[in-house]
């Protein structure tokens, strides 16, 4: 740009930098469809075939490759595998019959309490 501010590239996600959560509520909404859905045309089918273990493992990888991304200091890396946690988080969610609405709620409920006071008032 000719006033020397650097222009940044628009996703079809951007709304003026506000972040689009809906996204999760309908990722929610697929996942849960996917239950007893052909595995062999459905990803979320085939990992909810291949069990609870599974699943969890899926979780741990994803965690760890976020953890890597982070201290290689690659943002895209750590784009991409905190939306791959995020995914896999979610689907071990639908097979543990979570309600993603309970996770919402119990960080609401921490809203506005600080980690170092919980933390110094634990009982042990
Ligand atoms: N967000 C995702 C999403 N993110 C990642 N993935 C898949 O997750 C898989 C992860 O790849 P890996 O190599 O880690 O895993 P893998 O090789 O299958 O597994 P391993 O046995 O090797 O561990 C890839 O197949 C990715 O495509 C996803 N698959 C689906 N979704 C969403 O889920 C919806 C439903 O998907 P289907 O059930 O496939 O229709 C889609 O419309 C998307 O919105």
């Amino acid at each position: 740009m000719a006033d020397g501010r650097t222009d940044t590239i628009k996703t079809k996600n951007d709304t003026a930098g506000q972040t689009d959560w809906d996204v999760l509520d309908r990722l929610v909404t697929t996942i849960r469809s996917r239950k007893g859905a052909d595995p062999s045309s459905s990803y979320v089918a085939k990992l909810l075939g291949k069990g609870r273990l599974k699943m969890a493992q899926k979780v741990g990888e994803e965690a760890v490759e976020v953890a890597i991304a982070a201290v290689a200091q690659d943002k895209d890396a750590l784009i991409d595998e905190s939306a791959d946690l995020l995914f896999h988080l979610m689907v071990l969610w639908a097979d543990a019959g979570l309600d993603p609405a309970d996770v919402m709620a119990t960080l609401g409920r921490r809203e506005g309490r600080s980690g170092i006071d919980e933390k110094k008032n634990r009982k042990n």
